[in-house]
């Protein structure tokens, strides 16, 4: 059908900008671009409101930013482990109660470390003494305060400023925050796991913006068993087409032509564009006719970071019981946390995971050296410590699918990047965690902007064929609650 289609000028017009008669005889149709939680959160909605449904996936799999690995013999996340928000209000929480997958609680709500609370940690200085448990304690309280104080700095200042530069002013305009010595090293340990949240250092986020995301109750829980037997079950049944990296997509006012580099033409009523932000950014999508230019600036305006995972695994386990281990240092760029894996899933398994600029550098490193890296860092704090046996090393930056592990707000750039982001431009709706005006960066989030999309482009396409009512309910009807849309550009 899909070449004879292309070889045939006359039925591809009829097909993609056909006449309306022929368009009520045949179902409705979606191209879903990325098969990441999005994604496929879109096309399986869009699949169970009789959709016809196209998933076109660049890599060789699905799941996205979802990665979990199993060559160690057993799963372990490359890129999302966490499930932020352990709650009856997560849209994620029925499906994993339903798949019976466990999730072991690393922290519960408001707590300065994010995904961890000070329950089961023990962090060492650069000589590999451990510090006192009473002075962590007491450095957090004052990070907290110090971060209040930023908020004071955001409402007297006009302008935009990076939260590095304000806690500068913080530190000159009180100096009893001021630490010395280990006490300084241990704040900066602080700002290195803040900065692990937005995977980008303080230099570049906005103390404007920085907490615009919605922190769902419940607390955070590692998903013991990985992440991908969410996607597995969503993407069931769903016609995916692996390695069909999309590079144009032509929108006509009552269809849509998708062309992927290994030369195949797709044909539809809308496209949902699930690509991460950092594959937009780069342009590998051509759009014709062009982005209007308020999501073009949209596009380059909104950050996106970088965190990764090196995933050394062990013979044995020769570390502390603890749920992470860290190195506190001068800077936060010196600084160092490691999961510990064994503590929730009994996996002798620790992974190291920087953040921003440090993130980038190591990215540089072939994997060996990469896991070499981590593993010097471990040494500093356990010098008896043994060399892995295996390892896995994420470079989401550097991988043309991602280009970035997720998105932040950048210093002087508007609010509403992601809400921009979302907006569809005729028949082409957009999701994907950098466009959750609420849970960006997140899972949850992805999977929120793909129901979102998909409730958008059912709207619009079946208002076109005039059966609004006639199929499904609404694809927003419980669990996954589709709040209502508004938005003023
Ligand atoms: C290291 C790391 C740790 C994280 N930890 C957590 C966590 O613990 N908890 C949490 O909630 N979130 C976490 N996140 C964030 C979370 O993983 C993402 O927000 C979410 O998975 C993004 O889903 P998505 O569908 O928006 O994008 P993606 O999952 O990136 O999906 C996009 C898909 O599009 C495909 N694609 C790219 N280009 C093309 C193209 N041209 N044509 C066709 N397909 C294309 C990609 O291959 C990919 O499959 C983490 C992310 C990283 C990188």
């Amino acid at each position: 059908m899909e070449s004879r289609v292309k070889s045939n000028p006359q039925l591809r017009r009829a097909l993609c900008y056909g006449n309306v008669a022929r368009q009520q005889e045949r179902s409705p149709s979606v191209i879903v671009i990325g098969g990441g939680m999005a994604g496929i959160a879109a096309a399986r909605a869009l699949n169970d409101a009789s959709f016809q449904v196209v998933l076109l996936e660049s890599r060789d799999r699905v799941g996205g930013r979802i990665h979990t690995d199993y060559s160690f013999g057993f799963p372990v996340d490359l890129g999302a482990s966490w499930l932020h928000g352990v709650s009856k209000e997560n849209p994620l929480a029925p499906l994993i109660g339903k798949l019976g997958l466990p999730l072991y609680r690393t922290s519960e709500d408001n707590s300065v470390l994010y995904d961890h609370d000070l329950e089961s940690y023990a962090l060492f200085d650069m000589d590999g003494n451990q510090v006192p448990l009473e002075l962590v304690t007491e450095v957090g309280k004052i990070f907290e305060m110090v971060l209040e104080e930023t908020d004071k700095i955001r409402q007297e200042f006009g302008e935009d400023m990076s939260i590095l530069r304000a806690l500068s002013i913080v530190f000159e305009r009180k100096p009893e925050f001021r630490l010395e010595g280990l006490a300084h090293n241990v704040l900066q340990w602080y700002l290195c796991r803040m900065e692990g949240w937005f995977a980008a250092d303080s230099d570049t986020i906005s103390l404007k913006n920085w907490d615009q995301e919605e922190l769902l109750p419940g607390g955070h829980g590692l998903m013991v068993r990985g992440y991908l037997p969410v996607i597995r079950t969503l993407a069931k049944g769903i016609d995916i087409r692996l390695q069909h990296r999309v590079t144009k997509i032509v929108r006509r006012y009552n269809g849509v032509k998708v062309t992927t580099e290994n030369g195949k033409t797709f044909f539809a009523d809308a496209t949902i564009v699930a690509v991460p932000l950092g594959v937009l950014k780069a342009k590998i999508i051509e759009f014709e006719p062009k982005l209007p230019d308020w999501k073009e600036a949209a596009i380059a305006d909104l950050g996106v970071g970088i965190e990764n995972k090196i995933i050394l695994h062990f013979k044995n386990v020769f570390w502390p019981n603890v749920e992470f281990l860290g190195v506190v240092a001068e800077t936060s760029y010196g600084c160092s946390y490691f999961l510990n894996l064994h503590k929730p899933a009994g996996h002798p398994v620790l992974v190291y995971m920087p953040a921003g600029q440090l993130a980038k550098d190591i990215e540089k490193l072939s994997d060996e050296a990469a896991a070499n890296f981590a593993f010097t860092q471990l040494k500093k704090i356990l010098p008896d410590a043994s060399s892995p046996i295996q390892y896995l090393v994420s470079r989401w930056g550097r991988d043309i699918n991602s280009l970035g592990s997720y998105s932040y707000d950048t210093v002087g750039k508007p609010h509403d990047l992601y809400e921009r982001l979302r907006v569809p431009v005729d028949n082409l709706f957009f999701a994907g965690e950098a466009t959750s005006v609420l849970y960006m960066g997140s899972v949850h989030g992805a999977f929120t902007t793909g129901m979102m999309a998909a409730e958008d482009c059912r709207m619009r396409v079946l208002e076109r064929y005039g059966e609004i009512g006639l199929l499904q309910p609404s694809l927003g009807q419980e669990p996954w609650a589709v709040p209502l849309q508004i938005s003023r550009l």
